[in-house]
This record gives structure tokens, C-alpha cells and sequence, in this order.
């Protein structure tokens, strides 16, 4: 019997500065199919091409990947600036109308940096354009040189709410994660529970309160060697978990998973 299938949400970029792509990292093919278990479908994200009624019908689960540029500010109510650095519409387009889908129907995703931050502006939550110029915050950007290694590594810890999905799910109450963003959430949208933070105070690890299925998300990378990493895998499985079971007709919320 085939696989139930996880829609990866991709993002739009020039190769070569020329040649236009919708691409996902491999990693998280990997996570995807080892861990969760899953088809991993790359989606190409733009309206032009699916409608996020098709991806609800054809794709089990999603998963919402990072990518370097930012979820428009007018998404969120605010004007644009220079400080908002790039964007990406047509993802904005689908993916924002498409977590709100998922929640209300209880279909699963995981949300990685950029999706982590699109599931709060989905939800009606704002975004800080660049948090290391906030008061007592810390760089959360990767390194700008240096090899895949270093600008992966772990570089901070997340500490999650006592005895809260996160904490259940990890077994731990803090973990080693690394960070790779210059945004972060300013204001969290409705229903979106923090439920892990850096030791800034950056809000890392959020589920939807209330929603009949699996809505976690996490603004780390733990598609980065994820077989290999005690973060990464109780995640990944438990999204696959998650996206068997909406396959088989049923639902399970993070609690269930946990
Ligand atoms: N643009 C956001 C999200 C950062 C993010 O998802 N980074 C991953 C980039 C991976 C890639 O380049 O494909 C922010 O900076 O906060």
C-alpha cells in the first residue's frame, strides 16, 4: 500500500540569478520519508499552478519548510520596509490560506522557520523583521560564511513549557537547537500556544490551541541530519504518526502524539 503523501511547501528561486525554480531541500525529503514515514511531494507553491483546495484533497499532510524570504508584512497589517528584506507572494498566497485549512479541518503540518512563521501570521499574529536589533536579544541568524556543519550546529537552547507537548513529545524540558532566521514573532496570532523559547526570550516552538489535529511548528531546522538527532526524530515521527492517521480517517492532536 503506498505511503500517505506530506505536500512539502517549496519556495520560488532564481538559479543562476536567471533560471526560475520552485525548490526544496533535500533534507527535508529525507525527514520525510525515513522519519515520518510519508511520500514526500514537492509542492510548487503559487496559485497560478494549485489551488489550496487541490493540495487539501491530494496531499495527507504539509510541510511548511523555511526559506529565506519573509512572509509580506501586509499579511500581518503593516507596511513594507527595507528592514522586510525579500518576499515570496505567491507562497504568502497559498500556504497562509493553507494552515488555516489544516487547522480548521485537522489535517497535519509541521511548520519549519519560515512556516513557523507563516502559522502565526496565519493565524493572525505579526512579525518582528529583524529581532537582533531588539533589546536583549540574541543574533538568531546563521553564520554568514562557513561550511553546511557550522551553520547548522546547535547554537542555543529551547526551553519548553513544564509537562507541555513539546516537553512530552522530547522527553526533555531543554534541547540543543540550531538557528538560522533574522525574523521572529512579535505578536503570537490567535490560539497559537509558545510553547518552547530561546533563552531571549524568542519564542521557538508553538501548536494551534484547539485544533483537532497535529499543528506543531518550530522556528529551529530539524530537517539537518534529523536521523541523527534526538530533537529531530520523536518530531519528525510524530508527524508521520499524525499524517497515517488523518490517511486512515482519523485525526490526532499534538496531545495524542505527545
Ligand atoms: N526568512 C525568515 C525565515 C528564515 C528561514 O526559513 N531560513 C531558512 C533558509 C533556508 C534557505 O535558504 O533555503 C527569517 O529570516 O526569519
Amino acid at each position: 500500500m503506498a505511503r500517505p503523501i506530506v505536500g512539502i511547501i517549496t519556495n520560488h528561486y532564481l538559479l543562476n540569478d536567471e533560471y526560475p525554480v520552485h525548490a526544496g531541500g533535500v533534507m527535508n525529503t529525507e525527514a520525510v520519508s525515513d522519519l515520518s514515514g510519508c511520500i514526500p511531494m514537492l509542492i510548487p507553491t503559487d496559485p497560478k499552478y494549485v489551488s489550496v483546495t487541490e493540495l487539501l484533497e491530494t496531499c495527507d499532510g504539509f510541510l511548511f519548510t523555511g526559506g529565506r524570504p519573509n512572509v509580506h508584512p501586509e499579511e500581518y497589517g503593516e507596511d513594507e520596509t527595507d528592514a522586510h528584506g525579500e518576499f515570496d507572494r505567491a507562497r504568502d498566497a497559498i500556504a497562509l490560506a493553507l494552515v488555516r485549512a489544516c487547522v480548521e479541518r485537522g489535517q497535519p503540518f509541521l511548520g519549519i522557520c519560515r512556516g513557523f512563521q507563516e502559522v502565526n501570521v496565519a493565524m493572525g499574529g505579526s512579525l518582528h523583521p529583524e529581532i537582533r536589533d531588539l533589546p536583549g536579544r540574541m543574533n538568531h541568524r546563521m553564520p554568514p560564511d562557513g561550511t553546511l556543519e557550522e551553520k547548522f550546529e546547535h547554537r542555543h537552547t529551547v526551553s519548553f513549557t513544564d509537562g507541555g507537548v513539546f516537553h512530552r513529545l522530547m522527553g526533555a524540558q531543554e534541547v540543543m537547537t540550531n538557528t538560522l532566521h533574522g525574523q521572529g514573532i512579535k505578536t503570537s496570532g490567535s490560539r497559537v500556544v509558545i510553547d518552547g523559547r530561546a533563552p531571549d526570550g524568542t519564542p521557538e516552538a508553538i501548536y494551534i490551541d484547539g485544533a483537532p489535529g497535529f499543528t506543531l511548528a518550530v522556528q529551529w531546522h530539524p530537517e539537518y541530519e534529523a536521523a541523527q538527532d534526538p530533537v529531530s526524530r520523536p518530531l519528525f515521527a510524530a508527524f508521520g504518526e499524525a499524517t497515517h492517521a488523518w490517511a486512515d480517517g482519523r485525526k490526532l492532536r499534538p496531545a495524542q502524539v505527545a
